[in-house]
């Protein structure tokens, strides 16, 4: 991991130390998607199944998953249990976010609302690349069904793990079709023979599934999308006192994740810096997928900072996906963070929790995104629409300023709108 002290940059090269891994900014990235959305607009299921041979070595015959084959999975009871746990806390914490209908007579005779109801056919992407990532079923399909989404589509790539499957009927999902990538994102946002099209698309995914959200929900033909959530990111604020080896640990978790995933330590000194490093190499060999973290360490590094407000500072910047906070003062920590998707305060927090069991939701902006994007919550599978109704009484309470305000912006058929009642009403 690259490691500089903060103090000794220039502003250009802090701005460039807290850049994200190049690999996002590859310029084929987005053609190369515009390409394989158009592929799968007018060739629908065939695309599909060009696609699986051509991404996932796979060749497809059945999209959409039958399901008398799910009635047949049989997994080992310890993962039986721990996804069973692991659905418990999401739904409760989940369950917590259900918010009552909103009332309030603003004037008397002047009755506002607002209310909610669930986005009725979602579509979930459940990444399969390089990990099956079966908590992400839960992530996505236990708020969906809280909500009371009718239609709940789940698409990953194929062929899909039977942990997926497993968990998907567990989460009583709708419909699987076994496509991933920037495809899977395409034929849910515009439909094909196979795969329904859905309102809304969620999940997280490599930076082709990424773009391909962001582009199909520019078009209005395409789908909503939940948010960014690309390449998984962590930074770890720690000072002197914390633990290297849980330090290390919680950095290569999320290295692990691919090759573009990127893991910023914060520290006060070069020999914690240093400490972690050793930590950091050592655990790495230990690991299966130790080439790939290696690679995404490569675009991570270390800043060393003068003092704590500094780091905050750095971490406001840098805006990350996760956050770890291992200091003897987390909570005064805590207190400044303005920006990040997840918080994990303290050592007994490792960031491995929220990914899997703890209850939060593990989909989260990245890029700097959660400067202004939230973390995946039940909000996102409803929709808020407000309702107005007025007395007689109420509307003539309001009627001169609505009038005035509407002849002040010179749209004088708003103004007539209230005018023709008050003629009425005299
Ligand atoms: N931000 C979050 O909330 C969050 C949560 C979980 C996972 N993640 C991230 O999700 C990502 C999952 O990525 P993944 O790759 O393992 O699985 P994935 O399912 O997102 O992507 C696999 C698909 O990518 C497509 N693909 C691969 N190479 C391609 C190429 N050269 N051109 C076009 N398409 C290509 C293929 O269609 C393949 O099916 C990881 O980066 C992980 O860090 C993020
Ligand atoms: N860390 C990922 C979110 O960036 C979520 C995940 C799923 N499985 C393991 N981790
Ligand atoms: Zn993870």
């Amino acid at each position: 991991m690259e490691q500089v002290v903060w103090q000794a940059l220039n502003e250009a090269a802090q701005q460039k130390v807290l850049q994200r891994n190049q690999l996002v900014a590859d310029a084929t990235l987005s053609p190369t998607v515009t390409n394989i959305i158009g592929q799968v607009r007018t060739e629908k299921d065939s695309a599909l199944r060009e696609f699986a041979k051509q991404f996932d070595k796979h060749e497809l015959n059945d999209i959409v998953v039958n399901p008398s084959d799910l009635q047949a999975i049989e997994l080992p009871d310890a993962l039986v249990a721990a996804i069973d746990q692991a659905i418990d806390n999401i739904r409760r914490f989940h369950n917590a976010q259900t918010s009552a209908p909103i009332k309030v007579e603003t004037q008397p005779g002047i009755v506002c609302e607002l209310r909610s109801e669930p986005i009725e056919s979602v579509g979930l992407y459940v990444p399969g690349g390089s990990a099956p990532l079966i908590s992400t079923v839960l992530m996505l399909a236990v708020p969906a069904k809280i909500a009371g989404c009718k239609r709940i589509v789940l698409a990953s790539p194929p062929p899909i793990n039977p942990a997926i499957l497993y968990a998907a009927k567990a989460c009583a999902v709708s419909e699987i079709v076994q496509v991933g990538g920037a495809q899977a994102i395409a034929a849910m946002a515009y439909g094909t023979e196979s795969v329904p099209k859905v309102d809304k698309i969620y999940g997280p995914g490599n930076r082709y599934v990424t773009e391909a959200k962001t582009q199909v929900s520019l078009d209005p033909q395409g789908a909503s999308i939940d948010m960014p959530a690309g390449p998984s990111e962590v930074l770890v604020i720690a000072d002197d006192q914390a633990s290297e080896q849980f330090v290390a640990a919680d950095l290569l978790s999320q290295a692990e994740h691919g090759e573009d995933s990127q893991a910023m330590l914060v520290c006060l000194s070069c020999a914690f810096a240093d400490r972690v490093q050793d930590a950091v190499q050592q655990q790495l060999q230990q690991l299966p997928r130790a080439e790939i973290a290696a690679k995404a360490l490569a675009s991570s590094r270390i800043i060393v900072v003068e003092d704590i407000s500094q780091a905050i500072a750095v971490s406001n910047r840098y805006a990350p996906e996760h956050l770890i906070l291992q200091t003897e003062s987390n909570q005064t920590v805590l207190a400044g963070i303005r920006n990040a998707g997840s918080v994990f305060v303290g050592p007994y927090s490792p960031e491995s929790v929220g990914d899997y069991a703890s209850g939060t939701n593990h989909v989260l902006p990245t890029y700097g995104f959660s400067k202004t994007v939230s973390s995946l919550s039940l909000a996102d599978f409803q929709r808020r629409f407000t309702v107005q109704t007025l007395s007689k009484n109420g509307l003539m309470k309001i009627a001169d300023s609505v009038m005035t305000l509407a002849n002040a912006e010179g749209l004088n058929a708003h103004e007539n709108a209230v005018a023709v009642r008050l003629k009425e009403l005299s």
